[in-house]
């Protein structure tokens, strides 16, 4: 469960992107997060992943407060609890594309068998059929997109923040992306999804207009 609470975010005094926001995540659901270009969606994931802080109001985690804590306390929360999927993958260059999809989960101390095993069945079920090794300057934008999310997915988060995760996908493959997460979500995590995609916030159990 994750709570935003009277949030208000400004990027410089001249430009408020958030107002007293509040919004409640349940674990167990999907929400879409869905509105205008620049509206300010992809700040509140931030936000609600505790990357940025808040000018004004609180996120709080499981009902405890979050967003106010040290740097290393929030990154500890985020390592333990988050999963992400960035608009644009921010997947690392210099590591092959197994390894991107593995690194998270190898950081927070799972098997590295099983984390090779398991991302060797996502990037299967994702349909991204490159070569492991190779790099990810030398795939796709959609397979990028794909390959960030095997990363996110891979480590069972609690809580999934995903930017516009079939921006650069097909129907099919988002019907893929969307079920996965919407099964995800029904395993128990809390999974919030930027979306400009109407089919996207259809299949999502609840949408929040920005
Ligand atoms: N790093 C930044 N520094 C300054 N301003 C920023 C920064 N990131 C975003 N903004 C501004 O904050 C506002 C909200 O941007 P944001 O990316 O959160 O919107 P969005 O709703 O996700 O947009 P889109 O649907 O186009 O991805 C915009 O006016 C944007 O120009």
């Amino acid at each position: 469960m994750i709570e935003a609470r009277e949030l208000g975010f400004d990027w410089s005094p001249r430009m408020p992107v958030l107002d007293n926001w509040s919004a409640a995540f349940e674990s167990g659901t999907m929400t879409a997060l869905t509105g205008p270009s620049g509206r300010g969606k992809s700040t509140l994931l931030y936000l609600l992943g505790l990357m940025l802080r808040p000018t004004h109001g609180q996120v709080l985690i499981d009902g405890e407060p979050a967003s106010a804590l040290p740097d290393a306390a929030r990154a500890r929360i985020r390592s333990a609890r988050f999963g992400f999927v960035f608009q644009d993958a921010a997947l690392d260059s210099t590591r092959t594309v197994i390894d991107n999809v593995t690194e998270v989960a190898l950081y927070r101390g799972d098997d590295r068998q099983a984390c090779a095993h398991r991302a060797r069945e996502l990037l299967e079920r994702f349909s991204v059929d490159v070569p492991p090794l190779r790099k990810p300057t030398q795939v796709s934008g959609g397979q990028a997109q794909r390959i960030a999310l095997c990363r996110a997915l891979l480590s069972r988060p609690l809580i999934l923040l995903a930017d516009e995760p079939t921006g650069n996908l097909d129907p099919a493959t988002t019907r893929t992306v969307v079920g996965a997460l919407a099964e995800h979500a029904h395993s128990g995590a809390t999974v919030i999804v930027v979306t400009h995609s109407p089919a996207v916030a259809a299949a999502c159990d609840r949408e929040i207009p920005l």
